[in-house]
């Protein structure tokens, strides 16, 4: 027989992964995305067994591919691929920065100039059945190609960096010379680190409103301080400062397209590109799990990250138990092969298992390289109940189910120690809120898993995991 079973949520994930864009413009990409969510949110609605398949597909696929079209329309994949964002607090010039850096970037030969207009009207796209308005830029430096993802509203920012809806490697914030450092300036810093971008570049915008070179001086220093705080490299963050819109109009090229030249110069040096996930440690999530008599227990699903090969020593681990094994056998599309990468559907014969002993929900791994645990704090965003959420707010102690690829568990959250009135607080829907959870057994969580809260069948919030507690 067959180790594999596919699912249609899974194999749509899976096929728009690896589509490519299919042109360059900017309403390409969210399309795939926006396709991508409801069909597996309506596959929730059906199909009794589809929640579990469902929350593993609605692992948000990478939307823009890792390739772009030649002048023949072909694709080609020259350049390292990164994504990249813009963000900061509210007019600060981001969609301006965002036009301008395609514009001045065309002008150098590379990419097609997108407009302020077509930017800002961002379509919307939905992801862990959350709306969220994003749009999506490419364009592409001496180095390296770009996907670029600007948001129209602050809320969309919040959404788009807990759910991971169009991900950013890192991103360039965004600062006004003429107010400095604002509040969402901070939060989504805040935010940036809490998703796992590791690196930022600075560009102080506006400078051709303030006369005052102090002024400029002080607005960099204040950043300086403020990405330390947050646990970036304040000092060493390359900061530009220029005029998005002098660029824009191609007005006085020392603070306009010089200055963008000079940020995508530091964007290209300073970020780094993430690891790729053939790169990472294997880890593969059980789906399902059988017996075969005369050959032993099999398990199959669908690579996560890394890569394996016949004869390698595994973990299987979460769901309250774990252990060590020999992955004797590995199969695809009914043929035995010697290794599995990230992406591949297998089969995979356990040495010495009983079926009993394997679950669906646990995963298999490299030997120790995720450590199960049963306690995490985490950032939510909780569904309004437009979004098909909840109608009233919930406090303390609130039990969702937790839903992690193909494993949910129950969790209990609760507001950090030390949260003033924290029995008496609540978090409404809409709200973005950082709790930790307490869950019934362990699964294999890490810092930047991404995972739903479901509640009586319906998605009530999405999350990402900012510490393991334990
Ligand atoms: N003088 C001046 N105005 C600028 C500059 N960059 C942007 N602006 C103006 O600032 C305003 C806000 O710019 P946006 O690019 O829409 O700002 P944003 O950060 O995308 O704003 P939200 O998406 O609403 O958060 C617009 O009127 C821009 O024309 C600049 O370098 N100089
Ligand atoms: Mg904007």
């Amino acid at each position: 027989m067959s180790l594999l079973r596919s699912s249609l949520p899974r194999s749509v994930s899976r096929s728009l992964n690896s589509a490519p864009l299919s042109q360059r413009t900017v309403a390409a990409a969210p399309s795939l995305v926006g396709s991508a969510a409801p069909r597996s949110l309506s596959t929730l609605a059906r199909n009794p067994r589809a929640p579990r398949r469902a929350a593993a597909a609605l692992k948000v696929p990478s939307i823009l591919s890792r390739s772009y079209a030649d002048a023949s329309g072909k694709f080609v994949r020259s350049k390292p691929h990164m994504n990249i964002g813009t963000i900061g607090h509210v007019d600060h010039g981001k969609t301006t920065l965002t036009a301008a850096i395609t514009k001045v970037l065309a002008e150098s030969g590379s990419g097609k100039f997108v407009d302020y207009a077509s930017i800002d009207k961002a379509p919307e796209e939905k992801a862990r059945g959350i709306t969220i308005s994003t749009a999506h830029v490419e364009y592409e430096t001496p180095n390296r190609h770009y996907a670029h993802v600007d948001c129209p509203g602050h809320a969309d920012y919040i959404r788009n960096m807990i759910t991971g809806a169009a991900q950013m490697d890192g991103a360039i914030i965004v600062v006004s010379a003429t107010d400095g450092q604002m509040p969402q300036t901070r939060e989504h810093l805040l935010l940036a680190k809490q998703v796992g971008i590791k690196k930022l570049v600075v560009f102080v915008n506006k400078v051709d409103q303030v006369d005052d070179k102090e002024m400029l001086e002080l607005v960099e220093m204040e950043m300086r301080d403020l990405l330390g705080t947050y646990g970036f490299d304040g000092e060493n963050t390359p900061i530009i400062s220029g005029s998005a819109l002098a660029a824009l109009e191609g007005k006085t090229p020392d603070i306009g397209s010089e200055a963008v030249l000079k940020l995508m110069a530091a964007t290209d040096e300073w970020l780094e590109l993430p690891p790729r996930d053939l790169e990472k440690p294997f880890l593969m999530p059980v789906e399902d799990v059988f017996s075969i008599s005369g050959r032993g227990t099999v398990v199959t699903g669908r690579v996560e990250r890394g890569t394996i090969t016949k004869g390698s020593e595994i973990e299987i681990v979460g769901m309250g138990s774990s252990m060590k094994t020999t992955l004797t056998g590995i199969e695809m599309f009914h043929k035995e092969l010697d290794r599995g990468e990230a992406g591949d559907n297998m089969g995979a014969l356990l040495r010495g298992v009983k079926r009993e002993q394997v679950r669906r929900g646990q995963v298999l791994i490299v030997p120790g390289s995720v450590k199960p645990c049963k306690k995490v704090t985490a950032q939510l965003y909780i569904l309004t109940k437009e979004e098909g959420g909840r109608y009233s707010p919930f406090g303390h102690g609130y039990k969702p189910q937790l839903f992690i690829r193909t494993s949910d568990v129950t969790v209990q959250l609760h507001f950090p120690e030390g949260t003033p009135d924290a029995e008496e607080k609540l978090v409404m829907p809409g709200d973005s809120v950082e709790m930790v959870g307490d869950l019934v057994h362990d699964i294999a969580l890490e810092e930047g898993s991404r995972f739903t809260l479901r509640e009586g069948g319906k998605t009530i919030g999405t999350g990402i995991v900012t510490k393991i507690m334990g």
